[in-house]
């Protein structure tokens, strides 16, 4: 609680020291950022000659983990800060000092239980890298050691070793070791806690029409890091993508040994920063292929595989250029993965067709048809929507067109009309925003609409052609005449079922009218006999009139009785 109060109060003076409490005072006209600034009067503005958007990257980079992926989250966004500041925390890096590698050592020999020499003979006293979640060591694994220690796994269950088969080494590996930082677990907690105290905070105070999506966002944060903090997710994530693309030629995938929730033993490659566009260059790399090869990538994994790898930014993706007029792929890091739905998979790429082809009648004919949007909609007004939003797109060239953007516009106006957007369609959107930049980034002439539309068209057509339907109709045509075949038994039990059923039903019937009958005849008889009875009474009270009335409506009870007793005999 402390420690919580002690980083609300940080957090406050980080905002205060790059004066955001004046930017979010204005923007949202809130007390509680002017009073951050009265509270910290005292802290000088370093930064005048700063622009906002450098402002907030700076102040994200200091508060650590969670904060750069929040910047980075809103960095393609664009209904949170307009496009400076969204350029400017596009380059949100994570400046973090590096740990202590005895820290890591420790964490290394706790997670192994006393294996550590046998199956990593050798670990680099430096990291090889130091990011805001992990640290990675370059090291050697004894191979045979870790098929020892799979047979033998029960004595391990911290461990998650994945299956060997896919992988063979008669001497030592090249790997590297990720280990999680210590107490980043912890202090992402705490601060995911303090997040949406805040945003919850500031929501409260505005009024609708201005209020933050801040639920969705903390959320979002959350998810993506309770995957990445935990390796034996990842080291999960990474054995699948590898299953998925061992037999490919254009992307490889390093083994992930092993894991436990906070160390990972992963292959180590060897590849060229797909940022580098210097290297690329100066060894003439083929580099229209390596774009080409990043996008067929992508729609493979998403449309072969329903598998694919979400945190495709720069810093996971190597390329290998062995051979540079035959450059392939390597990615690492499979925190963030993600999958369509079967119906997900067919929006997007009916959708996407229908854009190549201009056609927003058909966009908005399967937005209704597919009952996406619900409820009374005039067709003609989604389609000008539609158009609205996309067309703007064409009036670009061809090679400046943006699929991730179709879809963010094609969302929105989907949401303007109640639509809900699957969390995991909003995953492939943000992936596609980090494909597109890349291929870019690789070969700037790169035109997505060639690339994409023929894989997308034969994917289509594949699944959902004449063709295939035939093919789906012939093989349900063994089902339908096995079905028909026993369709006259089905139909002869159902009638045979009926008889029985009717035949209950007339004796339950039966049982319920006789039981009717005879509490009907009780009540008859009762009723006369208490009348009788009666009638003495108020004989003997000398009340003579009513006494013989009683007498009459005695008699009238029981004569019905014996009539009806009479009557049902000849039934
Ligand atoms: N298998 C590997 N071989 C060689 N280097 C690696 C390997 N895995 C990771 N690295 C190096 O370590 C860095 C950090 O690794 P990784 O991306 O897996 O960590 P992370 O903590 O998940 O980082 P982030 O979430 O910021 O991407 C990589 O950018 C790369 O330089």
């Amino acid at each position: 609680m402390v420690s919580s109060l002690w980083r609300l109060i940080y957090i406050t003076y980080i905002l205060r020291r790059f004066r955001l409490d004046t930017y979010f005072a204005k923007k949202y006209n809130l007390v509680v950022f002017k009073l951050i600034a009265l509270f910290f009067f005292w802290v000088p503005n370093k930064y005048p000659q700063y622009s906002i958007g450098l402002r907030l990257r700076l102040a994200l980079e200091h508060l650590g983990p969670l904060w750069v992926k929040l910047g980075q989250l809103l960095s393609i966004q664009d209904d949170f800060f307009n496009s400076e500041i969204t350029q400017e925390l596009k380059q949100l890096q994570e400046r973090v000092q590096p740990f202590a590698s005895k820290q890591a050592q420790a964490i290394i020999n706790r997670d192994l239980n006393g294996k550590v020499e046998k199956l990593l003979p050798f670990i680099a006293e430096q990291p090889l890298a130091s990011a805001s979640i992990a640290q990675v060591y370059a090291a050697q694994l004894n191979y045979q050691a870790l098929v020892n220690l799979k047979e033998q796994l029960g004595e391990h269950d911290n461990l998650v070793i994945n299956d060997l088969d896919d992988f063979s080494a008669s001497t030592n590996v090249e790997v590297v070791v990720k280990v999680i930082r210590p107490f980043v677990r912890q202090q992402i907690q705490k601060d995911l806690r303090l997040l949406r105290f805040l945003t919850s905070i500031i929501n409260e105070h505005l009024d609708s029409a201005n209020r933050i999506r801040s639920a969705e966002i903390v959320d979002e944060l959350e998810n993506s890091c309770r995957v990445e903090l935990d390796l034996t997710l990842e080291a999960g994530n990474g054995q699948t993508l590898r299953n998925d693309w061992l037999n490919s030629h254009i992307l490889y995938v390093p083994k992930v040994f092993f894991a436990s929730k906070d160390i990972a033993v992963v292959e180590r490659i060897h590849g060229t920063s797909i940022n580098n566009y210097q290297e690329l260059i100066s060894k003439q790399v083929n580099t229209e292929l390596l774009a080409k090869r990043g996008v067929e990538i992508f729609f493979r994994q998403l449309l072969e595989y329903n598998f694919f790898h979400a945190d495709m930014h720069p810093g996971n993706i190597f390329a290998d250029i062995t051979d540079p007029q035959d450059p392939t792929y390597i990615a690492i890091d499979f925190g963030i993965v993600g999958s369509l739905t079967a119906i997900d998979k067919k929006y997007l790429v009916e959708n996407l067709i229908a854009f190549f082809r201009r056609d927003y009648k058909k966009i908005a004919e399967l937005h209704i048809n597919s009952g996406w949007i619900r409820g009374k909609v005039e067709i003609n007004e989604l389609e000008r929507q539609i158009s609205r939003a996309l067309d703007p797109l064409f009036n670009k060239s061809l090679n400046d067109i943006r699929l991730s953007l179709v879809l963010k516009n094609l969302f929105k106006v989907g949401r303007d009309y109640n639509m809900v957007v699957q969390p995991q369609l909003i995953l492939l959107q943000k992936t596609l925003v980090y494909v597109e930049a890349m291929g870019r980034n690789v070969y700037p002439e790169l035109n997505l609409w060639e690339t994409a539309k023929p894989i997308l068209e034969q994917w289509f057509e594949k699944e959902y052609g004449l063709k295939a339907q035939s093919i789906k109709v012939a093989k349900t045509l063994p089902h339908i005449f096995d079905f028909m075949g026993h369709v006259p038994d089905d139909v002869y039990r159902l009638f045979d079922n009926q008889q029985q059923l009717l035949q209950k039903l007339e004796q339950m019937t039966t049982k319920f009218e006789r039981q009717q009958a005879k509490i009907i005849n009780f009540m008859l008889f009762g009723f006369g006999m208490l009348f009788i009875v009666l009638s003495s009474l108020l004989y003997s009270l000398n009340l003579v009139f009513l006494s013989v009335v009683a007498t009459v409506l005695s008699v009238i009870l029981l004569v019905s009785l014996i009539i009806k007793i009479f009557i049902g005999a000849f039934k």
